[in-house]
């Protein structure tokens, strides 16, 4: 696992990419991501392969009806990723409140937490910039947007809170956070290798007036910043770092948090692109890695074609860049994302209530990017 993209760049590639569109906007988004990846294939001479399998709610309700257990992650689905040369996800879970319901129940636990620990996906990249031509689309105020809003928040992805054991006594109920410092270790040398490359700045976001756990990330980061001093290395607490990336979001470089907080600051860090559906992601793991949206299935849009998905189609994009060392194909990707947004084709979450009647469409979208590939 390596924060660059090094290597000579590789032509007429053969990959096999596991689809695991999920639920909500999952297969509305995905649809379209694979066909701007098959684009690229044709244009640039590689031979991607896609084979689907199901996740989730949807892989709930498929192997019930086939009579089998059901199951939020089927072992034909965990086979088909570990068969693949990099996992393509969408997104998974239900209604906000139908969490209790058979199909949802624990269904994020059990699909998307199984497929990172599974896989051990340690490192999770969530990308989350201000494009100077597009500020029109991030509601802060050009003032605070200033020039240069450009951050990366490294999030560790398999320990802490969400993996630590969940447990109900009576009128009690416990969520345990654990971290070793090896489990730290891995996305801090991250975060460093990262800021070197850019910025040079490191900001470790926690809740070190409270936590143990925090405070080990503080020593590990310490420890691991004696061999990067020609990296910046600060600390800041989880409440004051949600308001000041949106007060004062050119403060950020690269951001390295645990689980829990991560998950939350990049959704706050999603205002800046203007909407989570610019919000993609990578999670890395040792050898295989998968690539999915910073958001969720958005029980509340999906089914109406109105999805954007922009996040998917960049989370595809390091998908090209980080597993398959294609970084010509995955500009040009990142590139033509570009190009649908300047043109003013916005999905409506991009859009002003009153301005939603202009809204495009999802599949507007997707073929907005394929059409921009070729021009
Ligand atoms: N990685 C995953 O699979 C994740 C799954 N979830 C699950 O998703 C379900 C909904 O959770 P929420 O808290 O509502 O979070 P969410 O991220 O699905 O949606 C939050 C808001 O952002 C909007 N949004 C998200 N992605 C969008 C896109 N691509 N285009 C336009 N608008 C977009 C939604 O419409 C909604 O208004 C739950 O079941 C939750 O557990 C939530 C986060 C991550
Ligand atoms: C199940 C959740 C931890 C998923 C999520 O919200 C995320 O990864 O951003
Ligand atoms: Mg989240």
């Amino acid at each position: 696992m390596s924060a660059g993209y090094g290597g000579a760049a590789p032509t007429g590639v053969s990959k096999n990419i596991a689809v695991l569109a999920g639920d909500g906007i999952g297969p509305e988004v995905m649809v379209e991501t694979v066909k701007v990846l098959k684009k690229v294939g044709e244009l640039y001479g590689h031979n991607f392969t896609f084979k689907d399998y199901k996740v989730g709610g949807a892989a709930w309700a498929a192997t019930e009806a086939a009579g089998e257990t059901p199951s939020h992650l089927p072992a034909a689905t965990l086979a088909g990723c570990e068969a693949s040369d990099a996992i393509l996800f969408g997104s998974v879970g239900g209604p906000v409140d139908q969490q209790h319901e058979p199909q949802w129940k624990d269904c994020e636990k059990n699909a998307l937490l199984g497929l990172r620990k599974r896989f051990k996906l340690a490192v999770n990249l969530r990308p989350s910039k201000v494009y100077p031509f597009l500020s029109h689309l991030c509601p802060l105020k050009p003032s605070i947007i200033g020039t240069g809003v450009d951050m990366v928040i490294i999030r560790e992805l398999v320990g802490g809170i969400y993996f630590g054991e969940h447990k109900r006594e009576g009128d009690k109920a416990f969520d345990v956070m654990e971290y070793t410092v090896e489990g730290i270790r891995k996305p801090m040398t991250f975060a460093f290798e990262a800021a070197r490359l850019r910025r040079k700045k490191v900001t470790v976001v926690d809740k070190a007036n409270v936590l143990e756990c925090s405070r080990l990330w503080r020593e590990v980061a310490r420890e691991v910043h004696k061999g990067y001093p020609d990296v910046e290395l600060d600390f800041m607490y989880i409440d004051n770092a949600c308001m000041q990336v949106i007060q004062k979001p050119s403060f950020f470089d690269v951001v390295a948090t645990g689980n829990m907080f991560g998950d939350i600051l990049s959704d706050a860090a999603s205002v800046l692109p203007g909407s989570l559906g610019l919000m993609p992601s990578a999670s890395l793991g040792d050898g295989l890695h998968m690539y999915e949206p910073s958001g969720g299935s958005a029980p509340d849009i999906a089914g109406k074609n109105a999805a954007n998905p922009i996040a998917q189609i960049l989370s595809g994009a390091m998908m090209l860049r980080y597993s398959f060392q294609l970084e010509k194909e995955a500009s040009a990707v990142e590139a033509a994302c570009e190009t649908v947004l300047r043109s003013g084709k916005l999905t409506g979450d991009l859009l002003e209530e009153s301005e939603r009647k202009n809204a495009v469409s999802t599949s507007d979208i997707g073929e907005a990017v394929v059409k921009a590939l070729t021009a």
